[in-house]
């Protein structure tokens, strides 16, 4: 059985509880004034693209639009998309400061996600890319309309967790979470309305 887990009443972080994973969720990391200005800014300055994946052999258009913002050199590649950072936006590097207080963590690059409505989303995947290292820390912000998010244990069928993640909300990613889960967030018969979600990331070598 799948248990949604709804705390949302709270300022404190929640540890997830997911064997094999370090996940914690912060409900309120910023207010809901606050994630609206944040959310306005970033839609508009944001040079958002639409990219083609492959996916065995096969092209498709990726059901949402993303773009990478980090430091000079720092090439990030999945799916066979390899995109480039553009510089830190005043706003991007204020937000990284705040993510990277809370965490105790540094991070060299933010991937931004614009899912425009219900019928875009992201499919099941790890974020084990090799320029992020051995156990990556990720850090996942939401702005926006409120979408479910998938984990699955790669090993045991049977360990499935979801979660809504709710505008002004931070979940943060360590230890071994990628390397034991996928998470996703899937599409949504309901109307939405957009949601952005930044996901910052350090990536420690670049593979050309
Ligand atoms: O939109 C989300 O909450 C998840 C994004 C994500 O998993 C990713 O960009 O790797
Ligand atoms: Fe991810």
């Amino acid at each position: 059985m799948m248990k949604l887990f709804t705390s949302e009443e709270t300022n404190n972080p929640i540890r997830l509880p997911m064997k094999d994973a370090e996940v914690w969720y912060y409900p309120n990391f910023y207010s809901e004034e606050i994630a609206t200005t944040f959310q306005k800014k970033i839609m508009a300055e944001t040079e958002w693209q639409e990219d083609d994946i492959t996916v065995f052999g096969k092209t498709y258009k990726q059901p949402r639009l993303t773009a990478l913002y980090g430091d000079d050199g720092k090439s990030y590649s999945y799916s066979n998309i390899k995109m480039q950072p553009k510089k830190f936006t005043s706003l991007l590097e204020d937000i990284k400061n705040d993510v990277e207080k809370i965490s105790n963590e540094k991070y060299t690059t933010v991937l931004l996600n614009l899912y425009r409505d219900g019928s875009d989303s992201n499919g099941w995947h790890s974020d084990d890319e090799k320029e992020l290292g051995k156990h990556p820390f990720i850090a996942s912000l939401s702005f926006g309309a409120k979408r479910t998010f998938h984990f699955k244990h790669k090993h045991n069928k049977n360990e499935r967790f979801k979660m809504n993640l709710k505008h002004g909300s931070l979940l943060l990613m360590g230890g071994t979470t990628q390397a034991y889960w996928q998470h996703q967030l899937p599409k949504s018969k309901k109307q939405l309305l957009p949601r952005i979600n930044l996901t910052f990331r350090n990536i420690k070598v670049s593979f050309i």
